[in-house]
């Protein structure tokens, strides 16, 4: 096999997830200094601009790509970061796609736990254990709220953002496990070997968003 070729040091590699946080997430970087644009639609999965790649990645993958320094560095939402158990740096808190992560049920719900449904089976396990529930965790996809309307489980943990989900479906917030939003994830080695990209990344992305260094 032959090996990778070694990436220059001024060159950074990003990885960005498509979906609802990719325009955000070039805007954001674009105003940093970076010479990013949104990718044209195409089936295109790597994009050169000057000096910089973006892998477009779907969402769990983004912390895997950033902690194996394929990535530099990555964006992604902290309810995502903290399901995939990876410990990246997360150096600044980017503020936007901002959501909740809670445990919903139907309205009035007080039934044990026997099944919750969701898409962050580490984070609802952990929940549980915590509290000494003994519900199975089931794994979903998608449309997670169904789970909890259908029967298939007596609650969901979900997404929680205007609550116009829960409310168009008669359910309701019983607790919120965090706050989430998107975050800049950085790979530790990367950090000292591009640390002249990194650092003025860093720190211009903290005064964009106000955060004190
Ligand atoms: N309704 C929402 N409002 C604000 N932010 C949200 C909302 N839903 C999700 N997010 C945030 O945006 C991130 C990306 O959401 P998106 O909908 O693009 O992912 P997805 O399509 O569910 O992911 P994938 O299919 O790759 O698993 C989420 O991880 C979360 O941090
Ligand atoms: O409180 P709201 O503003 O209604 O937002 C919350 C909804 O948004 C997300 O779903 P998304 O639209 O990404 O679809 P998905 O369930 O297929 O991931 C999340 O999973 C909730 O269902």
């Amino acid at each position: 096999m032959t090996p990778a070729p070694l990436r220059a040091p001024d060159h950074l590699t990003l990885a960005l997830p498509k979906g609802r946080i990719l325009e955000e997430a070039i805007a954001l970087l674009s105003g940093a200094g970076l010479p990013l644009t949104l990718p044209e639609k195409s089936r295109a999965l790597r994009h050169e601009f000057p000096g910089v790649t973006v892998l477009e990645l779907r969402n769990q993958d983004v912390p895997v790509y950033v902690d194996l320094g394929v990535a530099d560095a990555g964006i992604v939402g902290k309810d995502v970061l903290t399901e995939s158990g990876r410990e990246v740096y997360e150096p600044v808190d980017l503020r936007f796609a901002a959501c909740r992560l809670s445990l919903i049920r139907e309205v009035g719900a007080t039934a044990p736990l026997v099944r919750v449904g969701t898409k962050y089976p580490r984070i609802a396990r952990a929940y549980l254990n915590a509290r000494g529930i003994p519900a199975e965790v089931v794994k979903l996809g998608g449309n997670i709220e169904l789970a909890a309307l259908t029967g298939l489980a007596e609650a969901v943990i979900d997404l929680v953002q205007t609550g116009s989900t829960l409310q168009a479906n008669n359910l309701e917030e019983q607790d919120v496990l965090f706050e989430s939003s998107a975050r800049l994830i950085v790979n530790r080695a990367a950090l000292k070997l591009r640390r002249a990209r990194l650092r003025p990344l860093i720190e211009r992305l903290r005064e964009i968003v106000g955060e004190e260094a």
